[in-house]
């Protein structure tokens, strides 16, 4: 997450179909290990956006195959114990360390609210230029489920996450979204958020959230 009103410094990766997200470029927290490993979560969710978008030929095809096999070879000895690993325990990169969803990019946080934007590459897509609707509560997860965590809380898990799909939600474009804390009772908190394009409401979330007991899964 950034701080309130910081400018991220955002790397555009351009191609000829135009406006091109940023993922998490220069936003990590410092040191040198996960300035390399968000290079290397941006790289692979560059190469899913650009496969996405491909019709190579058989020949690239089979290479392309070949490279991937031996990268996921070379990463085998490696597979370490969860609470040991980097994907997705990121919470220093505005990425999270992982390229299950988008970047949802925090501007504005405090306590129970965050704002910011998020970017829903090719890899995304649906169908006729909009989002899959499976990648929106995705998102929604994400946002609320950092919120519902954050400021020293508990951890939490979502106990349900309701989504109301208002509008479609376009690929390739630079969205709004907004969280915010609803209401706490106990263990509970609810929590609410919506995604917009421009002035349309493209979607609407509410989630609650349970403070997790000692030593629950
Ligand atoms: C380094 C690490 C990095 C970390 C990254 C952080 C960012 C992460 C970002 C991503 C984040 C991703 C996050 C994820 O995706 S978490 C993954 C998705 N969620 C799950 O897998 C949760 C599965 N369910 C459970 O584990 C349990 O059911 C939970 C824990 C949720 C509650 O079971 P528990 O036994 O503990 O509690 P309880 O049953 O006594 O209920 C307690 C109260 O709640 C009320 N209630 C319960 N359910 C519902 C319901 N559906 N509607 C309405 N009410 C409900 C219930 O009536 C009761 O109310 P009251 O009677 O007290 O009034």
């Amino acid at each position: 997450m950034t701080s309130a009103g910081e400018q991220p410094d955002r790397t555009v990766l351009l191609t000829d179909t135009g406006e091109r997200p940023w993922r998490s470029a220069n936003l990590y927290g410092g040191d040198e290990y996960s300035a390399a490993y968000d290079e290397l979560t941006n790289a692979l969710g560059d190469f899913l956006d650009r496969l996405a978008e491909a019709r190579p030929e058989t020949e690239l095809i089979a290479s392309m195959t070949e490279s991937l096999s031996e990268l996921a070879r070379g990463l085998d000895p490696l597979a370490v114990a969860e609470r040991d690993r980097v994907f997705g325990r990121r919470t220093d990169l505005v990425s999270r360390g992982q390229t299950m969803s988008p970047t949802v990019d925090l501007a504005e946080v405090d306590d129970r609210s965050a704002s910011g934007t998020v970017y829903f590459g090719p890899y995304f897509l649906g169908g006729n230029g909009a989002v899959h609707g499976g990648a929106i509560p995705l998102v929604f997860d994400e946002i609320l489920g950092r919120l519902a965590n954050a400021s020293g809380r508990p951890p939490q898990r979502t106990a349900y996450l309701n989504t109301d799909f208002r509008s479609i939600t376009p690929v390739n474009r630079t969205l709004t979204i907004r969280a915010w804390l609803v209401s706490e009772d106990g263990r509970k908190r609810v929590l609410r958020a919506t995604i917009h394009d421009q002035d349309i409401l493209c979607a609407e979330a509410e989630g609650l959230f349970i403070a997790l007991r000692p030593g629950q899964p």
